[in-house]
């Protein structure tokens, strides 16, 4: 591809993600935590749930859902919301005391731990006795997620609150989440960051340095119990980041990625319909 045209398509994709390659650290906070009490007020939403595994992304969001509530509630004294922080271990997790850390280090309102094993398992037996056939491990990664989604959303349903995702540029770039699984929230306060940028504010909150810099797993995989994301991707967040932020990265990394995110347009998407053109 013409040098020209590679950096049109890398703006483009820059562009559509909402990335900024220089943030000042205090003032996303402000502006992201903001968000979150602005739109809490508009919704008279019953508060914030998100799981919280003992990743970066779900330090980062809850602290900033749980300053959020403190911030809405310091206005509204009658306001009766509260963030729910729910650990959603599937059978044993095997750093399930970062997640224990992350909790101390948000201090949330309220604080679930609750099994997510046995509803998958029985989900997964029920598939294979209607149908002979048992889920593969890596689909039966993806109804793990999927279970998150479902405890999350009976939560906030019974307390009229909202799923908070930690969907952030580095992840939109590449659908590397599971769709309608932890792909799928009521509002993103991670937004158009990069991955090093979600870090730079985890210790500008003041997150242990153990949690902020751990290497990113999704974890779903019981064969593969805490495979690194860049392992699965085949991508580094380096290269990552470094493309969200504008920079020149080898051709073979760019393409891979250009590749990836084209292939997965669908999850950035609505669900198509008949009226829809945009995968020509
Ligand atoms: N072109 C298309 N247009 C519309 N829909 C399309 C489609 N292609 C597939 N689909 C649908 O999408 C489904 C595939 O998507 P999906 O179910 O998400 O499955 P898939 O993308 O295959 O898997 C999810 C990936 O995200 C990773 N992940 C998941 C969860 C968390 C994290 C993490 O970092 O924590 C990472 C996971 O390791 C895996 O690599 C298909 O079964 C089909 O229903
Ligand atoms: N064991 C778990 N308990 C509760 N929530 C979980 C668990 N595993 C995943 N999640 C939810 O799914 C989201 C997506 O997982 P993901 O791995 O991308 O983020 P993370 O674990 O917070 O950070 P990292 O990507 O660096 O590992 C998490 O942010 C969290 O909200
Ligand atoms: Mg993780």
């Amino acid at each position: 591809m013409p040098t020209s045209r590679k950096v049109i398509m890398q703006r483009q994709i820059i562009n559509t993600l909402g990335v900024q390659a220089d943030i000042d650290l205090d003032s996303e906070i402000v502006r992201r935590v903001n968000f979150m009490v602005d739109y809490l007020h508009h919704t008279r939403a019953g508060g914030l749930v998100l799981g919280i595994s003992g990743g970066v992304d779900s330090t980062v969001a809850g602290r900033l859902a749980q300053m959020a509530v403190e911030q809405y509630r310091r206005v509204n004294p009658d306001w009766t919301g509260k963030f729910y922080a729910m650990r959603l271990p599937y059978h044993i997790q095997g750093d399930a005391d970062d997640a224990v850390a992350a909790i101390e280090f948000i201090k949330p309102d309220v604080d679930i731990e609750m099994q997510i094993g046995s509803a998958t398992d029985a989900l997964a037996m029920s598939l294979k006795d209607a149908t002979g056939e048992e889920p593969s491990d890596y689909n039966l990664g993806n109804v793990k997620a999927r279970m998150r989604m479902i405890a999350q959303y009976a939560l906030a349903g019974e307390h009229g609150a909202l799923v908070v995702g930690t969907d952030q540029a580095a992840e939109s770039i590449t659908g590397f989440y599971t769709k309608f699984g932890d792909g799928a929230a009521d509002i993103m306060p991670l937004a158009g960051l990069t991955k090093t940028q979600v870090r730079n504010i985890g210790d500008r909150l003041g997150a242990d340095s153990r949690l902020v810099h751990k290497i990113p797993t999704a974890d779903l995989l019981t064969n593969k119990p805490g495979q690194t994301d860049e392992a699965e991707l085949g991508i580094s967040y380096d290269d990552i980041d470094a493309y969200l932020s504008g920079d020149a990265i080898n051709d073979d990394a760019r393409e891979k990625l250009e590749t990836i995110y084209h292939r997965s347009e669908h999850k950035r998407r609505l669900p198509v319909r008949p009226s829809d053109d945009w995968w020509y």
